[in-house]
């Protein structure tokens, strides 16, 4: 099974009118590049002018005005759409950064929250934004490929790819924004590459653009390879993911067969 696949870059901002308007374009130009699955950013219906904001008050529901607009968007183009939000919690919780995978029939197939916060670099992102609770992997199918979900510094944490892998993953979406810095942005590509080398799978890593943050959004092989790339400004990057070339590299580097540690399965670590 061989299918053209995408990630998509903009920067969202403030203003949630205009945010929708770019992921919807960015889902009408995927469609158009012949996808069928574009990964959008983290945060495309609300992104907060001062990171000291409290995000409650912009938060949505998976039924609010966002997720619907994006469902009818996917319905309409007809692919598996990604992509993250801030969505609302019951109160007094703060609200979770969640991921929606949205199907090519406009309904959600899979929703994952944000496991690891950024709370690093000078960032408090558990200030605004509660920390999942690690639960069932959040993978779906299309077309026969296993896909999973990861948001942003959540690409840090090799367990968190492989947990996934581990549940028959063989293509990660990693929704993100990612923010700038010349450093930052070799380890956005170097961790992004290290995650699809050592699983064996697809990366397809979506970011915001700048000023705030780095684009740069790639798909990467499960040979570690960048087959597609996005660059610095708004758009989207198309490659084929393909079953083929990942059995042939699976079986060239049955890394994931060698395994010699006994694992013991994931548990939530105490906050
Ligand atoms: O604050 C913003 O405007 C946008 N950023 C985000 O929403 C999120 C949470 S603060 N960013 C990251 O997780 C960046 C990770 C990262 O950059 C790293 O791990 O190095």
């Amino acid at each position: 099974m061989d299918f053209p696949a995408a990630v998509a870059q903009f920067a969202s901002g403030p203003d949630k009118q205009l945010n929708l308007k770019s992921a919807t374009g960015a889902v009408d130009t995927a469609v158009r590049a012949g996808a069928r699955l574009v990964v959008l950013p983290e945060n495309s219906m609300y992104a907060a002018p001062d990171p000291a904001e409290d995000l409650t008050a912009h938060a949505e529901d998976l039924d609010g005005p966002f997720v619907t607009a994006l469902s009818v968007a996917a319905r309409a183009a007809g692919i598996t759409v990604v992509a993250g939000l801030t969505e609302r919690l019951p109160e007094p919780a703060r609200p979770a950064n969640t991921l929606v995978a949205i199907g090519a029939d406009g309904a959600i197939r899979a929703v994952y929250r944000k496991v690891h916060l950024y709370d690093a670099f000078g960032y408090r992102e558990s200030d605004h934004i509660t920390p999942a609770d690690i639960t069932e992997p959040a993978v779906f199918d299309v077309d026969g490929l296993r896909w999973g979900m990861l948001t942003c510094y959540d690409l840090r944490f090799p367990e968190a790819a492989r947990y996934l892998v581990d549940a028959g993953a063989v293509a990660l979406a990693l929704p993100a924004a990612w923010l700038a810095g010349p450093a930052k942005e070799d380890h956005w590509q170097v961790l992004a590459r290290a995650r699809a080398i050592e699983n064996t799978a697809y990366v397809l890593a979506a970011g915001q653009t700048g000023p705030v943050c780095c684009g740069q959004s790639i798909i990467v092989d499960p040979m570690g390879i960048v087959v597609a790339g996005a660059g610095e400004a708004p758009g989207v990057a198309v490659a084929t993911v393909s079953s083929t070339r990942l059995e042939e590299v699976r079986l060239t580097n049955p890394s994931l067969g060698n395994r010699r540690f006994q694992v013991e399965p994931a548990r939530l670590a105490p906050r």
